[in-house]
């Protein structure tokens, strides 16, 4: 089932004249709903571009109209054991926030609390019908993504740690860790939190909105229906994400342009999965930003619907066809259409079932899945084991990574998933338990022992499974006696050296590091010959990098570049994100690999990005006084003793002998994510920027060895030796 998309234009607004509206609605057939969209070509106003969605709304529309023809239809299927996913996209001021929020009167309330509304009705009479012996359970969890960090909305700013909450892939899907879920029993409660939480959201004041979201919210409402003999956890997630700005127009100052260009980046970044997935492309980049890899369109399971917001009037014509543009490729995407398996089980089952949302009204989750889990059950004592013939319903998945193969073998993988699931859940909780609820490593190891009886494995087979299990585990306690410090630095020096990477790290993060992605991503749309891309992304960059005559010199190069080319082969565009016609032909795959080889052979971005740093290091500011700062803090490391393998193991170059510590250490390299990876032991910030940078040049998608991180540039096996020491196991 493809994503379902759904257009809405907002009236003008108080500076925008209703003669200035372009934007128009018609209808495929006279006599059904509105679903084609017309806007004039801005190059030939008499020439009338038309994109068909699946409902389009006008100015006129209502809040109620939308939700009841839209949303209210996604209830039953919520309830049907479905997750749901809607998100709202649009530029700046186009009304996500309205539409998704909305106001406080009663006509003027958005898809959020029409939806909640829904569910509690729908609930209560559930409940009412079934006498009493089903109970239904709302929990909800929010959090925005401001500046590319996840933080908790139930947390207020002034509490929230910087770097804000980590994500990590669990079995393929995305987790933000550490999140608070709130059980909310009726409307009212649930409205209050939501406020609560919102006063927490970042918004400010742009020239083009009053109430400018600087960031993605996510929603997530959990709904647990209970009865005697089985458990149903279904998830509804609304998002309403920031809007895309023009900083030519927005008189942003530094913090709001730091902002914008954040905000910017993630959008580009969805505009690319987006088209790399209708391209059905192998590698989708979801992990160039948090945004993509919470949203995960085209992953994730379910019913997803995009709300696209549109302004009417002539002063957004690019950023409309833009908008456009996107949609037109989203409505592509296909979605799994699986509901979540009801778990069967006895009183038991219900309570280990609930337990997060029947326990204190503040829960932490240990890892909990973000937008939808397509199995995020909980299994009961009495589980029974004859649901794996049940079918999934449709099969358009595109990855990040290969699939190596298709059709029967994904319905088998997805069998095999569910056997693992099942293992796992035998436990108890199909989320990750706690450290006090883990099992025992026996326990662990028979059910791996059952899992492997299952799936055929030899006794044989078995055994080294479990003595290998058993020396890894020998070798990490190992491991972590080593890597204490054998030798406290002095309280005194060590607070200084603390106080120092604080310092440093701040410098960095604000001005360094997202400049410095912006710059590798540059450079690899230059390399790919995306020379609009690329100047976006050099754009992007600029505002953290003000001044830098190289860089402005490269955006004038491209863009008379882009220029020339535009007058010569009379190419209408290449980055068909920021362009304005809809669904134009791009250069041929042949042409763009000339341009990319000629283009390559020039660019020196990444270089330059390091020179962009270098001028930035030599300010006169304390501290920049990062390589003796850095010097420093070396002691640190080298009073640690190396307790790895030597390289020519298997450890090192064998992936089925990875222990868990290796396998975390290379998910965290693969996350190309430069604040986690200068977390490493015995990584700076400059030596994350190179890995980072040396991993956007790779061929391939992922390390999958110690021995492929060893030999990348700025290394080397002492660094991979420390980095191990110091990860920890998920
Ligand atoms: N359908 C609508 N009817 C009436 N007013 C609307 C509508 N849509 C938007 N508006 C008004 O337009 C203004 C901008 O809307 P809103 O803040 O929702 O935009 P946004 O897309 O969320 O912007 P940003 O991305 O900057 O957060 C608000 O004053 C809002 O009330």
């Amino acid at each position: 089932m493809s994503v379902r998309v759904i257009a809405r234009i907002r009236p003008p607004g108080k500076a925008e004249l209703e003669k200035d509206t372009i934007v128009t609605v018609d209808s495929a057939n006279d006599d059904t709903n509105p679903n084609i969209l017309k806007i004039p070509n801005p190059k030939n106003e008499a020439e009338l571009f038309s994109f068909q969605f699946n409902s389009v709304y006008d100015q006129h529309a209502t809040q109620q109209q939308l939700f009841e023809n839209e949303v209210s239809p996604t209830v039953k299927h919520l309830f049907g054991g479905f997750d749901v996913t809607l998100f709202a996209y649009g530029v700046t001021g186009t009304g996500k926030t309205h539409t998704m929020r909305g106001g406080k009167s009663l006509a003027d309330r958005g898809v959020i609390p029409r939806l909640l509304s829904a569910i509690y009705r729908r609930a209560r009479k559930i409940e009412k019908d079934s006498g009493g012996d089903k109970q239904v359970e709302v929990a909800m969890s929010y959090y925005e993504i401001y500046n590319d960090r996840v933080f908790d909305l139930f947390e207020p700013p002034e509490k929230r740690t910087p770097a804000g909450l980590p994500i990590r892939d669990n079995g393929g899907k995305t987790v933000v860790v550490g999140l608070t879920e709130r059980p909310c029993t009726t409307l009212k409660e649930f409205e209050y939190l939501y406020d609560q939480a919102n006063v927490n959201r970042s918004t400010s004041a742009t020239k083009l909105n009053a109430h400018s979201s600087r960031s993605h919210a996510i929603l997530c409402v959990k709904l647990t229906q209970i009865s005697d003999s089985h458990t149903l956890v279904s998830t509804a997630s609304a998002i309403d994400l920031a809007g895309s700005e023009d900083n030519r127009r927005t008189d942003n100052n530094r913090e709001r342009l730091v902002e914008s260009a954040s905000i910017n980046k993630s959008l580009f970044v969805l505009a690319q999965c987006v088209e790399a997935i209708s391209k059905k492309q192998s590698r989708i980049p979801y992990r160039e930003s948090k945004m993509t890899r919470i949203l995960s369109l085209g992953q994730n399971n379910g019913l997803t619907i995009m709300i696209l917001n549109l302004a009417p009037s002539r002063s957004y014509h690019q950023d409309t066809l833009s908008s456009l543009n996107f949609a037109n490729r989203t409505k592509k995407i296909e979605v799994n259409e699986i509901e979540n398996e009801p778990v069967f089980g006895g009183p038991g089952a219900v309570t280990k079932a609930t337990a997060s949302i029947t326990g204190p009204s503040i829960q932490r989750q240990p890892l909990r899945a973000i937008s939808v889990a397509s199995h995020n059950v909980h299994v009961g004592a009495n589980e029974k084991p004859d649901k794996t013939d049940k079918l999934v319903k449709a099969f358009s998945v595109y990855s990040d990574k290969q699939r190596s193969q298709e059709g029967k073998s994904q319905a088998l993988s997805h069998q095999q998933k569910r056997t693992d699931k099942r293992t796992l859940d035998i436990h108890g909780t199909s989320s990750r338990p706690s450290k006090l609820m883990r099992p025992s490593e026996s326990v662990t190891r028979s059910s791996k022992f059952a899992a492997g009886a299952q799936q055929g494995l030899s006794q044989e087979l078995l055994e080294d499974l479990i003595s290998r299990r058993i020396d890894e585990k020998l070798a990490e306690k190992a491991l972590e006696a080593q890597s204490q410090p054998t030798q406290a630095l002095p309280e005194d020096l060590q607070r200084r050296l603390d106080a120092l990477e604080q310092r440093v790290s701040e410098k960095e993060d604000g001005s360094r590091g997202e400049g410095l992605q912006f710059l590798l991503m540059a450079k690899q749309h230059v390399a790919r010959g995306e020379n609009s891309s690329a100047l976006r992304m050099y754009e992007l960059a600029l505002p953290y990098f003000k001044g830098n005559e190289k860089l402005e010199g490269k955006i004038r190069a491209l863009k008379e570049k882009i220029e020339g080319q535009k007058s010569t082969t009379q190419s209408l565009r290449e980055d068909p994100c920021h362009d304005g016609a809809p669904e134009l032909s791009n250069a041929s795959p042949a042409r763009r690999k000339r341009k990319a080889v000629r283009d390559d052979s020039k660019d020196d971005d990444y270089d330059e990005g390091q020179d962009v740093l270098g001028e930035d290091d030599d300010c006169e500011d304390e501290h920049c006084s990062k390589p003796k700062s850095r010097a420093t803090t070396k002691p640190k490391t080298t009073l640690r003793k190396p307790a790895l393998p030597s390289p020519d193991t298997n450890t090192f170059s064998d992936p089925l002998t990875q222990t868990p510590r290796t396998a975390h250490l290379l998910q965290i390299i693969n996350t190309r994510d430069i604040s986690q990876i200068r977390g490493l032991k015995g990584v700076g910030a400059k030596r994350a920027e190179a890995i980072v940078g040396a991993l956007c040049e790779m061929d391939v998608d992922d390390i999958t060895d110690l021995a492929q991180l060893g030999a990348l540039k700025g290394v080397g096996l002492k660094t991979v030796e420390n980095m191990r020491t110091g990860v920890g196991c998920i």
